[in-house]
Parts: structure tokens; C-alpha cells; sequence
């Protein structure tokens, strides 16, 4: 179970695959943690050397009080590069992975080759929601929030025929941390990055679950408008399009990275 220490906090991460290979960083969305991107990991590691990591408030990496800011979260993985010894990947983040990709597009360009960046916006949702979900977690736990994941997550169709995987996703997210998870809903309120991604450089893959109510397709269009050459793909799927339809969305990477 590798560590760093990384900005006092310890974050866990997974490498994957030939260290030699090009590095391709992949960041979790908010209540899940690493093991979300298992198919494309087992798709992948023969390709590129994999960094999974949970983030900070996720998963195995500790839960320091909040409020954390996407700072924080874009210089974590800044950070872990640096422990790594990994001077340029290519980063895979969703929904707020995504947050952290467009981050580290705007503030660490050098670090970066290319950007997938899955069911996310340069604004997700609003500050006042993003504070309620933080208050309404911190004073009843994660219960309510893991009981309506699915529903935020998949589409009924998926639930209906999938609901093992829902289920293990809504189980996962019950055990979080707390604090970590209402910290992270701090930094989605205070995340506006739509006046800065102009001046994103990395080649960008956008993708877009096209039943996503969370970040919508047109999220995903006025990120395409805004980054110069970026592309978008709409995946037959809700918020979490890389568990939902993980064949089309390995494809779509395997086509960005070739
Ligand atoms: O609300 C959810 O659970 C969906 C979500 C919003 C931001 C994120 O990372 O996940």
C-alpha cells in the first residue's frame, strides 16, 4: 500500500505497468477512490506506467480538516509527480479529478502532456450547494449522500442491471470519511475555473456521459469552446461514464493516446 507524504497529508496512490512506458495519472471523483478505474487500469497497463491515487479526503489517503481548495488538490498531484520522479504524464480525471485536470492544465502546463478530462465543468454545480452537501454531511455523515449515489451516478437502466456494481460504488462511499468528503465539497465551491481554462495548451480529450444531470453535454460543449482544440466524446451514459460504459470510454482513450 505505497504513501507519500505529500503537502503533510498522506496521499495513497498505486503505480501500474513499465516504469519506462509514458506516465498516465488517473484522479477519482468525488466519493469513490481508486479502484474506479480497474477496467482501465487492466486496459491500459500494458501501454503506459498507471498512477492511480485516491485523493486527499478518499479512499486510503488520510482526511485532514477542511476546507480543502483546488489548490490543494491540483498540487497534490503536482507533488506526486514529483515523488514519483515523473517529469510529464498525461492525466484521466473525472467529474472533480476533472476540476484537478483543468487546474493542472491552467497552473502546471510543463507537467502535462495530454488532458482527458471525463463528465466535468469548470464550475460543477453551485457554491451554495456544494456548502448545504458540506454542512448536511459534517452534521448527519455520509448515510443520505450514499443512499442517493446511484441515482446520481448511474442511469436507471445501469441500476437495474448492474446492481452490484451500484451497490459496491453507494457501499464504498458510506465508508468514507466524512470530514474528507464534505472538505472536497468545500473545494467544489469555491472552484471556478471558467475565467482561466482559455489558456489550457495540452491536447484535450473531453468526455461526456450524454444521461449525465450532473455535468451535462452542454458542461462538456462550453468546456470545448473554451480550450483551444479540444475535442468532445458523449458516451451512452450518466456521471460516472468510465464505470458505466468502461468499453467505449478505454476506447476512447486508447484512440487519444495512440
Ligand atoms: O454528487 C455526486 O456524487 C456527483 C459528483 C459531483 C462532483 C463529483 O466528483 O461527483
Amino acid at each position: 500500500m505505497p504513501i507519500a507524504i505529500i503537502n503533510d497529508t498522506c496521499i495513497h496512490y498505486r503505480t501500474e505497468g513499465d516504469r519506462s512506458l509514458p506516465a498516465l495519472v488517473f484522479s477519482n471523483s468525488l466519493g469513490t477512490d481508486l479502484s474506479m478505474w480497474q477496467e482501465q487500469a487492466d486496459a491500459l497497463a500494458g501501454r503506459n506506467f498507471l498512477v492511480r491515487y485516491d485523493t486527499r479526503g478518499h479512499g486510503l489517503s488520510a482526511s485532514p480538516p477542511g476546507p480543502y481548495s483546488i489548490d490543494q488538490l491540483g498540487t497534490d498531484v503536482v507533488a506526486l509527480l514529483d515523488h514519483l520522479d515523473i517529469e510529464k504524464a498525461h492525466f484521466c480525471g473525472i467529474s472533480m479529478g476533472g476540476v484537478t485536470g483543468l487546474w493542472l492544465g491552467v497552473h502546471a502546463p510543463k507537467r502535462l502532456n495530454r488532458l482527458i478530462l471525463a463528465n466535468t465543468a469548470a464550475r460543477v454545480g453551485t457554491a451554495d450547494g456544494w456548502r448545504t452537501r458540506a454542512a448536511a454531511v459534517r452534521a448527519q455523515g455520509l448515510g443520505a449522500i450514499a443512499d442517493s449515489a446511484a441515482s446520481r451516478w448511474f442511469t436507471p437502466e445501469f441500476v437495474q442491471h448492474q446492481p452490484a456494481v451500484a451497490d459496491a460504488m453507494a457501499n464504498k462511499l458510506r465508508g468514507q470519511n466524512y470530514e474528507g468528503y464534505a472538505a472536497c465539497c468545500d473545494a467544489l465551491a469555491s472552484a471556478d475555473l471558467r475565467a482561466e481554462i482559455h489558456a489550457i495548451t495540452a491536447p484535450t480529450l473531453i468526455v461526456a456521459g450524454a444521461a449525465d444531470p450532473v455535468t451535462t453535454v452542454a458542461d462538456a460543449e462550453a468546456l470545448r469552446s473554451a480550450i483551444p482544440g479540444a475535442l468532445v466524446a458523449a458516451l451512452p451514459a450518466s456521471h460516472i461514464s468510465n464505470v458505466e460504459a468502461p468499453a467505449q470510454f478505454t476506447r476512447q482513450l486508447l484512440e487519444f493516446l495512440a
